[in-house]
């Protein structure tokens, strides 16, 4: 397999977790606040989805303006917004699954791609493109907790970010097994405290997930 040339490892991106917050921003004057109230709680790594129409725009101004954010791309689903959200300025994409032709386009790209699994057969076939890092998603609705300790048995080598359905009565639990090493989700930033502009909010939240991890 052909060496790779991303900006900063999968592995680098999953250490400096261990809470992600999974971004839905409709507003480009949003993102710096926003990313800036999260960091103020202790988070590093941000995931902004590609579900809205500033989504570009809100990566470009938070990796402009937030140096110290690892400021990534959710939602990517094809070779094209993995070259989008490059050109944006992230620093690394994760996608809810994978293709073989977005796994190409990952290993030939300058920032890391995290593919999304929720089967074995997904994990192999990631695995065969030299992948070893990967978001486990929809993670509740797809066994939790139970099927990543079940794929740790046969698969031990491999990481996972589940994403889907966790919260802060249950993220402690994904992180607490040998194969996670950092979990995502939408309750870091919830979209009606965006829409409030409740900033400190946000810091709050963050500072609750980043101590109880
Ligand atoms: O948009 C994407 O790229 C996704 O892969 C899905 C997100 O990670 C989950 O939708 C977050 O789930 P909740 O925390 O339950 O809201």
């Amino acid at each position: 397999m052909a060496e790779r040339n991303w900006l900063i490892d999968s592995a680098e991106v999953f250490a400096a977790g261990p809470v992600v917050p999974v971004l839905v921003i409709e507003h480009v004057e949003d993102a710096v606040p926003i990313a800036e109230a999260l960091m103020a709680g202790g988070i590093k790594v941000l995931e902004v989805t590609l579900r809205t129409a500033a989504a570009l725009d809100v990566i470009r101004e938070i990796a402009t303006h937030c140096p110290d954010a690892i400021i990534g791309a959710g939602t990517v689903t094809n070779a094209e917004q993995l070259r989008q959200v490059t050109e944006a300025g992230a620093k690394f994409a994760i996608s809810p699954g994978l293709t073989p032709d977005l796994l190409d386009a990952g290993n030939a790209g300058s920032i890391a791609l995290i593919p999304g699994i929720a089967s074995i057969s997904e994990l192999m076939t990631g695995l065969d493109k030299g992948y070893s890092h990967f978001k486990f998603f929809p993670a509740e609705a797809s066994g939790g907790v139970q099927s990543l300790k079940s794929i740790g048995g046969p698969f031990p080598n491999v990481r996972f970010c589940p994403t889907g359905g966790i919260n802060p009565g249950n993220y402690k639990d994904y992180l607490s097994l040998s194969n996670v090493m950092c979990c995502g989700g939408s309750w870091l930033c919830p979209d009606d405290v965006i829409k409030g502009k409740r900033w400190s909010e946000i810091t709050e939240l963050a500072k609750k997930a980043t101590a109880g991890s």
